[in-house]
């Protein structure tokens, strides 16, 4: 904020006397009043008062008049105007006063009554030539010549003349003076009350000052700040500018973004449209699918009262189905029984490699004939006329023919021979005891038919059959509400020793394993420390007969470079319930491989091997002699008598279904050996060992 001095009031034109006096002397000196016996008297401040009260008479360089206007002061001279001489006093006080200013520089006073001095010199005559202002016209040298010297009357008439034009003009003058006087005082009064003002601006000034200072101050800590300001509004603006070029770019991209959008939301809208015109079409099909909805829900009501009707029929089915299972089992089993509990089946094996080699290159057996699907003929020396063999029954006395439940031949497969056994398996499911064993000497094929060939599906034995179909028919069975817990357990009976197949010989360790009865009045049998597992499928299954397979004591003899010299029995204990019937059964699977039952002589067994074969035989006797103390109804059955009747005790008897394979060996160098496991296979075949009966779980 910018404060506006006082300005000074202008002096008038004309009127600045102080101006012109300070242009006179040179210096700039304020003046001041001094009155002195009732005159007033100009001259510079600074001298002395005293020298002002004789100024009259002093070398004062200004013209003073007395305020009694009888005195006139000229350069210095005091005239007194009531002399006579005063007019000629007068001339030369102006005369000298004339010369003053080249000494000291005059004042625009004296000046003007040096000009007027010098117009009242000339006027006098001395060298004045024109007429003194205002002078006397009568006085007065205009137009007149000049006097005379001797006209001292005339020039003294013009001397008065021209005095009292000097009067006048003094009266004027002093007038002048006068008014100077009061304009110097007025000037006195504004200079003071300018000084005042003076002082006061000074003082607003200083004041004022401080407040600039302070404002400059304050300014310069606001251009300070301004200029941080700036400065950070400059990098803002520089960041701004970076933001708005970022923003410009985005702007572009989204720009074109926009128009890519755009043209998408074209292609949108005429999507829409297609969609619409479609959606319209949809409509117009679903009214028609609505009515077609309609139809199908009635005809659904309809198809719903019919199911709820077949569902009805269906249970009555189930319940028949149920009924029809029943009397399928019922009549299954009559069927066994009709076929008896035990029967026989004989299979010769065919002749292998070398065999056929020493048979002249011809796998043709000629020592055994096969008269039909039972019947089967064995003669000596291939001559069945020949009767080499009293008492045997056979056509022309020299053969011999033996008949059994089947006869397999040596092209029979495995799947023929299964599909004869299958139906044991099923009912073992039914809850009965079932065993199959495998009789004959060493070589015969007894375990090809129980085992077969692992790795060739064709070739699979009994075993392997028989699990999968199990479980083939159990899921067969859980349609009608059956489900079944099935147990695997396997053993051999090497030397009438029990040993655990599933058991490794760490965890057989210091194990005893004995054949136990189950219950004192019952002839369920089980072996104390046996490994029993429970089996979901056939895989596993096929594990553990791996397992059995490899531990399995295999010894060689001289009828068989892979002769097993134990009986191994691998037993599946099936377990079901019907959750719809709530019956539960209980079925023993036993599927025997017997030791070689060749006779000691035939062997040639010594030492071991000879205890080895003594042991076996004793075996395979006492099983002989039980199925035939069964087939007596003896009240005595000789289970104890060995390890492998003990064990099968609950599947040799009235509560079980038995078959036996007798196998037979091709080569005629086997024929004793043939011959006795026929005879022995026709005494078991002649047994009826009563009913079996059905296991049922309370
Ligand atoms: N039906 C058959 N078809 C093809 N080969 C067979 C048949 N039966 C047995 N064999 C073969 O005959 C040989 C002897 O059979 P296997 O080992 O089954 O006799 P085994 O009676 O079990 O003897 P062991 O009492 O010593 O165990 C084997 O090589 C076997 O593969």
């Amino acid at each position: 904020m910018i404060h506006k001095m006082p300005s000074l009031p202008h002096s008038r034109p004309g009127r600045s006397l102080e101006g012109e006096v300070r242009g006179g002397v040179g210096a700039p000196r304020p003046l001041r009043k001094r009155k002195a016996w009732g005159r007033v008297f100009l001259q510079p401040a600074g001298e002395g008062a005293g020298s002002a009260a004789a100024a009259p008479t002093g070398p004062s360089p200004n013209g003073h008049f007395h305020r009694s206007r009888q005195c006139l002061c000229i350069g210095g001279t005091l005239i007194d105007l009531r002399k006579p001489d005063s007019g000629k006093l007068i001339v030369e006080a102006l005369l000298r006063a004339q010369e003053a200013p080249a000494r000291r520089p005059g004042t625009n006073i004296t000046n003007q009554v040096n000009s007027r001095s010098t117009s009242l010199t000339k006027s006098t005559g001395t060298s004045v030539s024109k007429p003194p202002v205002g002078g006397n016209k009568t006085g007065g040298d205009t137009g007149k010549s000049k006097r005379p010297p001797w006209d001292l009357k005339g020039r003294l008439q013009d001397m008065e003349a021209l005095v009292k034009n000097s009067a006048e003009e003094r009266e004027n003058l002093l007038q002048k003076f006068m008014d100077y006087d009061l304009r110097i005082e007025s000037l006195e009064l504004e200079k003071r009350s300018l000084n005042q003002n003076l002082e006061k601006t000074q003082s607003v000034s200083q004041a004022t000052q401080g407040e600039v200072d302070r404002l400059a101050s304050n300014l310069r800590n606001e251009q300070d700040g301004r200029s941080a300001d700036k400065r950070k509004y400059e990098s803002t603006i520089q960041d701004l500018e970076f933001n708005k070029a970022t923003l410009e770019r985005q702007i572009k991209t989204l720009e074109s973004e926009l128009s890519a959008r755009q043209d998408e939301l074209a292609g949108l809208k005429s999507t829409v449209s297609h969609l619409t015109s479609a959606h319209a079409g949809i409509e117009a099909q679903l009214s028609s699918t609505k009515i077609m909805l309609d139809d199908r829900s009635k005809r659904v009501s309809e198809l719903e009262s019919q199911v709820a009707e077949q569902k009805d029929t269906i249970e009555d089915m189930e319940k028949k189905l149920r009924e029809g299972e029943n009397i399928r089992r019922k009549l299954h089993n009559t069927v066994l029984e009709l076929k008896g509990n035990i029967r026989v089946f004989c299979r010769v094996r065919p002749l292998l490699g070398e065999e056929i080699k020493g048979n002249g290159d011809s796998d043709v057996i000629h020592h055994i004939s096969f008269v039909d699907e039972k019947t089967l003929e064995l003669c000596k020396g291939g001559d069945p006329n020949s009767s080499t063999m009293s008492g045997l029954k056979g056509r022309g006395g020299g053969a011999i023919e033996f008949s059994y439940d089947r006869v397999f031949n040596p092209t029979s497969t495995q799947a023929e021979v299964f599909e004869e056994i299958s139906q044991l398996a099923q009912s073992a499911l039914d809850g009965y005891n079932v065993c199959v064993f495998a009789y004959g000497q060493t070589g015969s094929g007894k375990t090809f038919t129980m085992e077969g060939m692992h790795g060739d599906e064709s070739l699979e034995g009994m075993i392997p059959r028989t699990v999968k179909h199990i479980f083939k028919t159990l899921k067969d069975l859980e349609d009608k509400g059956w489900t079944y817990k099935v147990e695997a357990s396997f053993l051999e009976i090497y030397n009438e020793t029990i040993r655990d197949l599933l058991a490794t010989s760490k965890e057989a360790k210091n194990l005893t394993y004995d054949v136990k009865l189950v219950d004192s009045k019952k002839n369920d049998t089980y072996v104390t420390n046996l490994k029993v597992v429970e089996v979901e499928n056939e895989g596993r299954v096929h594990h553990l007969l791996t397992l059995a397979q490899q531990q399995r004591a295999v010894a060689a003899t001289n009828m068989n470079e892979r002769s097993s010299r134990s009986h191994s029995v691998f037993r599946l204990k099936l377990t079901g319930h019907n959750s719809k019937t709530m019956e539960s059964c209980e079925g023993n699977l036993n599927l025997v491989d017997l030791a070689g039952s060749e006779r000691l002589k035939e062997s040639g067994s010594e030492g071991a091997r000879l205890t080895e074969t003594q042991n076996i035989n004793r075996s395979l006797s006492n099983l002989g002699n039980v199925i035939m103390a069964l087939g007596q109804k003896q009240s005595h059955i000789p289970y104890r008598n060995s390890k492998l009747t003990h064990l099968l005790q609950n599947s040799l008897g009235g509560n079980s279904k038995t078959l036996m394979f007798v196998n037979v060996s091709p080569l005629e160098m086997c024929f004793g050996e043939t011959l006795n496991s026929l005879r022995f296979a026709t005494k078991v075949n002649q047994c009826h060992i009563g009913t079996a009966t059905k296991q049922i779980r309370k």
